[in-house]
């Protein structure tokens, strides 16, 4: 059941218990099991990571059959669609299109006395995508990861996936894959994955940065290799806050809340709303379509635990209860969301409007759907093009330059007691250029 709160009632902690519910007390058993998953991959390598593939995702390999070749994804357009395939092609086309505006020039400034200051930009050598394939499969997620880095124009494209139970990876998440440019998968999940991919292995390659989403398996991986590799955000279970007038439908509503929900039992879903008619009405209608729905335990699941409404008494209200969640989804279901807009700080992605459900963006918009969760939308950003880059400062000085300003840095220097700062710059600017005197 999805309950319904007012605003009289302790708001701010039920949120605040969703919002850390990937890294309150119930999940420190779920660390100690990738702890030893990385400590393992990293001490035996391929070894560790065919022992956690049969034990996690009931599948036995031997370490040359972790590749999945290229037979295998050429096949994978027999098995899909053409409508698919156009789909894919559309997606793709879209992502493409929006990452390009957001690509960073590297540049160089002239200066007086010839100082040069500048930025340059270079992609990592390697990147390492995760694709999550547990419960769905994800061959959205392909090309959130993949166009990016191919823009950005990573050398190395490393992408690792569950390999699904029984039937293999999806045969759209091969097609996806291959569309994107990528042909180096591996059909490895979960933290295991993520340590290959951090550590490298007789079969995997170490990368430089590990993107992607995933469960809070990943999310913890991630977290914990963060400084051997980069990652691109905390894209754990996802999460939805909509907040809603009058003006909404409570059927649509109640339908971008499970469209949340069914991707995890942890994932969050949360309506924001002032009013309470709206809020009855969504109640009943979402109840509605799960018990049209049974098969969908964990959607179940993730409503009881992490769903809420809360009945508030205005928009404002609203707006600083969704600053302090900092939602992964935001949905301004209202009559004018461009004037509630201004009142916005910290989402992954928000979307404006009643014809704008979340999955546009899940899709096909162009925006990239992995997103930071669990609050890191406080300071954290969507994957793009910039995941994959860094950038090299630029800095030449003349003889001129250097010696007006001599002066102010050996004061520094010797301000911090680092004399050898000092003389670096007084032997370049000594007019005999001897150093005996240092
Ligand atoms: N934030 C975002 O941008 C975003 C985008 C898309 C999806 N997601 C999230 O990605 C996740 C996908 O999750 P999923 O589970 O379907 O796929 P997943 O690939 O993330 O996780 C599956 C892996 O988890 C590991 N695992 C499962 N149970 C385990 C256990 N008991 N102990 C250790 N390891 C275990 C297995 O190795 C398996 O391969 C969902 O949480 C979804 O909400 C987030
Ligand atoms: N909503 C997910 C991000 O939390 C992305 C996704 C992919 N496919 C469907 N949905
Ligand atoms: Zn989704």
């Amino acid at each position: 059941m999805l309950r319904i709160i007012n605003q009289q009632a302790d708001v701010r902690a039920e949120l605040q218990r969703i919002c850390d519910r990937t890294h309150d007390e119930q999940v420190l058993h779920k660390e100690a099991t990738v702890r030893e998953v990385l400590q393992a991959v990293q001490r035996q390598g391929d070894k560790a990571v065919l022992h956690y593939t049969a034990e996690f995702d009931h599948q036995t390999f031997k370490a040359d059959e972790l590749r999945v070749t290229a037979a295998e994804i050429d096949a994978a357009y027999q098995q899909v669609s053409k409508q698919l395939i156009d789909s894919i092609q559309l997606a793709s086309k879209q992502i493409e299109a929006f990452h390009r505006q957001r690509v960073p020039k590297s540049w160089v400034h002239f200066g007086d006395d010839e100082v040069v200051l500048g930025k340059r930009y270079t992609p990592v050598d390697r990147a390492g995508l995760y694709v999550p394939g547990g419960r769905a499969c994800y061959p959205s997620t392909v090309l959130m990861n993949a166009v990016p880095a191919k823009v950005a124009g990573v050398p190395r494209i490393v992408m690792v996936t569950p390999p699904g139970t029984g039937k293999g990876i999806s045969p759209a998440v091969l097609v996806a894959a291959n569309e994107a440019g990528v042909r180096e998968i591996y059909r490895i999940g979960g933290a295991q994955a993520i340590a290959a991919l951090a550590y490298g292995t007789e079969t995997i390659p170490k990368v430089d940065v590990i993107t992607g989403p995933g469960n809070i398996y990943v999310t913890i991986a991630k977290k914990l290799v963060y400084g051997n590799v980069g990652i691109d955000s905390l894209a754990g279970p996802s999460e939805v806050l909509i907040i809603a007038d009058g003006t909404a439908n409570p059927i649509h509503v109640a339908t971008d809340l499970l469209a949340q929900a069914e991707h995890d039992p942890m994932a969050a879903a949360i309506l924001l709303t002032t009013d309470a008619g709206l809020a009855k009405n969504v109640q009943v209608a979402l109840e509605r379509q799960l018990m049209d729905h049974p098969r969908q335990v964990d959607t179940s699941k993730a409503i009881a635990h992490y769903g809420l409404i809360v009945v508030v008494e205005s928009l404002e209200i609203a707006a600083q209860f969704s600053n302090e969640f900092a939602p992964e989804h935001l949905e301004l279901e209202v009559e004018d969301p461009w004037g509630l807009l201004p009142l916005i700080r910290h989402a992954g992605a928000i979307f404006l409007g009643h014809s704008t459900p979340e999955a546009v963006g899940d899709y096909l918009a162009g925006p990239n759907h992995t997103l930071p969760t669990s609050g890191a939308a406080r300071y954290a950003s969507a994957l793009g093009v910039e995941t994959f880059l860094k950038h090299s400062s630029i800095i030449q000085y003349s003889q001129t330059a250097l010696e007006k300003v001599a002066t102010a840095i050996d004061t520094l220097a010797t301000a911090e007691g680092l004399p050898s700062h000092a003389d670096s710059v007084r032997c370049r600017v000594r007019k005999d250029n001897s150093d005996s005197e240092l």
